[in-house]
Parts: C-alpha cells; structure tokens; sequence
C-alpha cells in the first residue's frame, strides 16, 4: 500500500501537521520516530539506523536524545497528502528547556507511555507542558510487543489522567512498527492544522539553532504568520539585527532547500551567521522589507542550576579549553561560564550547567572533541548572601563567599514530584525529610501508583538524590523538578586547611547541620591521599575560624643519602637531584606536598555519585 507520496510542498496550511512526541526518558520516543521515517519511506531501508535522529556519537553510545530534531514526513490519508511535521524532544529533566521550546512550535503532541512501566514522572512534567501550550493530546501505549506489558491497566491510567475513554489509547510497539500507520493516520484526523494569516507580514519563531562546521549556524523556525523566501533579508524582531538568507528549507531528514516556508511551515535557515546567540533561540524572525510590527510570545531563557569549576589537569591547555569553550557554547545557548582560577589548580573557567547529566556530557564533549583531560571540581549551586550593609553577592563558588557579616543566605529551591507504587510511600518521605523537604500533596494514580510532591532545596536533590530514590524504591521511583523560587538557609561555609592553609579547592558550602559530616570525611580523605612529609601536617576543617575537624599526617624524613655513607659529594648531588625531579610533579599547598592526584580524586570522590544519566 503506497501511502507516501512524494514531500509535498506545503503551501496550503490545511495539509500541515505539527506534532511532537512527549515521554518520560526510556519509553521509546526516539524508536517511534525511526519507524515513522521507515514506513513513510524518508529514510531508505538500507540507510537506516537506530535512532535515526540522534546525531551526535554522545547521543548514541548513551541511547539518549539531548537536542530536539525536526523532520518533514509525508503521509497520504483518504487520498489526500498530508505533510507532516515531527518533532523528536529529549526526555530527561535537564533538558526540559528543549521540550518546552519543541512544544511551542506544534499543534499536537503524542503523549508516549512505556505500556510496561506506566506513566512516570516525566510523562506528568511534559503532558503539563504540553497543556499550557494548548496543543492537541493523543494518548499513545508503546511497546506492546513486551511481555511484561500491561495495556488495559495503564489505558485506564492514562485516560484517567488526560480524561478520556481507555479504548481511545492507541497500543503501538516503536519496535515491530504495530499500530504505526494507525497512529499516523490519527496525527492527520485528530489534530489541528495551523492557522495563520498569509498575507501578514511573516512572523517565524525560532525554536532551535545549532551551529555546523560546515554550514555556520543552522536555525529552525516554525512559520506562523506570511511566508519567508530565498534571497530575501531578515530580520530578527530583539535585536532588529538583519542577516542576508544564504539557504531556506526542511529537513527530510536531510536538509533540502525549498522555495520559501509558508504559515504552519517548520524548515530551517541559514544565514552565514557564526554564533547562535545571533540567531537567538525563542526570538521571532521577519522580513526587512516587510517587518511584522509585534513579536511572537518568547521563551525564557534556560537557567542555568549547577556550577563547577572545570580545569585543564596540564596548565598549557588552558587556551585550548577555552576555545573549546567557546565552540560549545555556539551550540548550546544554555551553557555560561567565565575565567576562574584556583591556588590549587591553576587557569580554568567556572561553568554553569543545567544539572549533573548537562555536566558530564559537557565535559565528555570536551575532552573527546578537543582531546583534553579535565578535573570538574565538586559542582554547587548558586547561593544568594546579603550582607549586613545590604550588599547581595551571588555566589556560585565557595571562594566566593563573602567573609564579612552575613545577614542571610537564600537558597535555591525547587518543586519535586516522585511517582512511584505506593509501597514505598514511607521510604520516599524519610528520605525527602532527611533532605530538609516539605511535604506538598500527595495523589493516587491508581490503586498501587501514587504522585507525591515536595518542596525542596535544589542543593539536596540535584547530586545524589534521584540514585537513594532509585535504589529505596528498588528501581520505580521517578523524580522530575523545577525551579521555585527560593528560601532562607542556616547555611555555613567549610574550609580544609593544610597545616594552616586555606586550600580553596576543598571548600564547600553546606547546611549547618552537614557541615560537621562534611570535615569529617574530607579531612579523612585528604589524610589517606596525602603522603607523609618531614613534618607533621594538620588537616583540618573549620567554619571561619572555628575548627570541626581534624587529621594529622605525620612526619617521616625520607633520607635519600641514608645509604650513602662515605663522603663522595658529586654522588649525594645526583641523589638530590633525582628526589628533585619527582616533587615537580607535587603542588606545594604552604610547605605542604601535595601530588596533583590527591587533589583529582578528593574532588572526584566527594562529588556525587555519577547520574548514570537514565531517569
Ligand atoms: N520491546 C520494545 N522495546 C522498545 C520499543 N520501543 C523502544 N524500545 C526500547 O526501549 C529503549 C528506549 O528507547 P528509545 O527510543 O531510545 O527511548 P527514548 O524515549 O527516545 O529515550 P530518550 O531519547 O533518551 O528520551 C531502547 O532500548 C529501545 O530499543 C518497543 O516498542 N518494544
């Protein structure tokens, strides 16, 4: 049955479709989206690959999506060809910024649920998403091909959730392609075509922008009102910047130039521009010659929640993470950062991140893209400190932190929720309270399922929170949270001090009543990592100049001319010479030695443990 026609140009908005497809992370968006372009012919069969979509090597070896694609797919119903319009979103929590701005560009969203694991967290976070921005919602089973699945149990769930009858849950399997052709076939019937004025001055919203090597900046637009054409100068409405239109078309997958993008159109531009924050991300683009008067509704900017040092382990690549530095953020408008430097490490940069998986794919880009070894330094979030004469610091980095009178620290806060089987309900609220939360609400699904949501301090959650949740919930609980707002805290700052010195890469700032656990196990740590010297050394940990912990490393005298006995003096030099040698490779912290090692696995140990970056 041929039911592709060739891409059509879609000039007349009654044949577009626009839609996106909203999960929780796992449940089988990207393996829809593959088959979707296989049945639809886009991609040929031998040119197939799993997860089709997912460009980059980070996001294939991890079998996760971080930047949304979008793909024009023909799809022919009842005679007619319709042209579709798919937009693939990442589904984990840090990259929720991605999905709201996926959503804003369509009518419709396929809400997919893994019909063994039910409706998750992030299934919630992104259907809430997917409601403000008023699109069209099809509920959509996945995998039914899983022994395990349980369809008639999570259809009620879902229709329960979204209202609506069970037997409108549509069972598909992204796998064996069942119910594929159905589930385009509702895309068509159920949801809106766009509707805009033609003949309006063209207003296009941007909803993505990714620089190429090869191409320069590649920006996605939606259409919503008038036309955009080859040749033709546009504007950006922020900035009134104007930039020359090299090339104008879609991505089918590959992309294709066109003769211009008509209303309800999705495509890409390419302007010659070199960075993407020319082409901002949420900004509306328009003619020169005729420019709309009114920019369309923007995004917020993406925040970013977690900070941490990032330094070269060899001080002269410094300048080249700093290039890197700056390739990287013409691709991710989310990531900040700014030059730092540390007693103990050297030149490097501070760098905000969106949460620890935003973090570690940063630096796994960084260090495989540009062949560089980094140290991260033990991330934090960022902390608001007034002083007593008013002041307010921003401080993002314990050496920042003021040492005059504080009058207040704020800290960051954000709304949680967890779903998980009702089980553990006792489990998830000890946990949530020993991470000084409080308890919002708490609603059942359904009878074994229920939401429970909390109020609590970023710092508490964002490290190693959603591992505990995993293994107190053996494997069920899923976490999804956002920022809101912030809140007083009974906050101090630990230093780590080497014989008497303040050593800044071991600072951190924590809660009171952390604070004393915190000394105790650096202090501990840094007397295993650190090798005895002639002297004794202290360790301590103290919040300003009271002391909460202390170690000691003692003395031993490592006498290289024990052996030489004898007065042969150019024989006692070469022995000197060579113990030299082998202290080049220490730090000196005062009159302390300190070997570069002990600092790597301090910091890399008193991190969190690793997000294994699956939620
Ligand atoms: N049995 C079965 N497995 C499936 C099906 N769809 C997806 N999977 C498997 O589920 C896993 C996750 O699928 P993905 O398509 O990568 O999930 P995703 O939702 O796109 O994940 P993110 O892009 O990281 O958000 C993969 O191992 C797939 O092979 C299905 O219909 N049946």
């Amino acid at each position: 049955m041929a039911r592709t026609a060739p891409v059509p140009a879609a000039t007349d908005p009654a044949i577009i479709r626009n839609f996106c497809i909203i999960a929780h992370i796992d449940h089988g968006k990207s393996t829809l989206a593959d088959r979707m372009l296989q049945l639809t012919g886009v991609v040929k069969q031998r040119d197939m690959k799993a997860q089709y979509l997912d460009r980059m090597d980070i996001e294939r070896e991890r079998g996760i999506t971080i930047k949304s694609q979008a793909v024009r797919i023909p799809w022919e119903v009842d005679g007619t060809a319709y042209c579709l319009n798919m937009i693939d979103t990442p589904g984990h929590v840090d990259f929720t910024y991605e999905v709201s701005r996926s959503l804003a560009a369509c009518e419709g969203a396929i809400l997919l649920v893994d019909a063994a694991q039910g409706i998750e967290a992030q299934t919630l976070a992104n259907l809430y998403l997917a409601m403000e921005n008023n699109l069209t919602i099809i509920p959509v089973l996945n995998k039914i091909d899983l022994p395990a699945a349980q369809p008639e149990k999570y259809a009620l769930e879902l229709a329960n959730l979204i209202g609506g009858k069970p037997e409108d849950v549509l069972m598909v399997s992204g796998k064996t392609g069942v119910g594929v052709e159905a589930l385009l076939d509702l895309i068509v019937r159920e949801l809106p075509a766009p509707v805009g004025d033609p003949n309006a001055p063209a207003r296009a919203m941007i909803f993505d922008s990714v620089y190429d090597t090869y191409r320069g900046v590649v920006t996605y637009v939606r259409v919503i009102d008038g036309s955009l054409s080859p040749r033709e100068k546009i504007q950006m409405m922020s900035t009134r910047a104007t930039h020359e239109l090299l090339e104008i078309g879609v991505s089918a997958p590959e992309p294709t130039p066109s003769k211009g993008l008509g209303v309800g159109e999705v495509g890409y531009l390419i302007t010659g521009v070199k960075d993407v924050r020319l082409s901002k991300v949420g900004d509306t683009v328009t003619t020169f010659s005729k420019p709309a008067s009114e920019a369309l509704a923007g995004y917020h900017d993406a925040k970013p929640m977690v900070f941490s040092g990032l330094y070269p382990m060899d001080g002269t690549d410094y300048p080249v993470l700093r290039d890197a530095l700056e390739k990287l953020m013409l691709n991710d408008a989310a990531l900040i950062y700014e030059p730092e430097t540390s007693a103990a490490l050297g030149f490097g940069f501070r760098v905000g991140f969106l949460g620890l998986l935003h973090l570690e794919i940063t630096r796994e880009r960084l260090e495989r893209e540009h062949n560089l070894d980094l140290i991260s330094t033990a991330p934090n979030v960022e902390y608001e400190v007034t002083l007593e004469d008013k002041k307010v610091v921003h401080v993002t980095n314990p050496s920042e932190y003021p040492s005059g009178k504080i009058a207040e620290v704020r800290e960051p806060m954000v709304a949680a929720t967890i779903l998980a089987p009702t089980e553990f309900v006792g489990a998830i609220m000890e946990l949530c309270q020993t991470r000084r939360g409080i308890l919002g609400g708490m609603d059942y699904l359904s009878e074994d399922r229920v939401e429970i949501r909390y109020r609590l301090p970023l710092a508490e959650i964002v490290f190693d929170f959603f591992d505990i949740l995993k293994s107190k919930t053996r494997g069920y609980g899923s976490l999804d949270w956002k920022a809101d707002g912030d809140q007083v805290a009974d906050l101090v700052k630990v230093d780590i001090l080497l014989q008497g010195e303040q050593v800044d890469a071991f600072s951190a700032i924590t809660h009171r009543d952390k604070a004393y656990s915190y000394g105790v196990m650096m202090t501990g740590k840094l007397r295993e990592l650190i090798p005895r010297q002639q002297f004794e050394v202290p360790i301590q940990a103290a919040i300003g100049a009271r002391i909460i912990a202390r170690e000691s490393i003692r003395a031993i005298r490592k006498d290289v001319l024990a052996k030489c006995y004898g007065g042969d003096i150019s024989r006692k030099r070469k022995l000197l010479e060579k113990q030299k040698e082998g202290k080049k490779r220490m730090k000196m912290v005062g009159r302390v030695e300190v070997p570069q090692e002990a600092f790597i696995a301090a910091l890399t140990t008193a991190e969190a443990p690793k997000d294994k970056s699956k939620k």
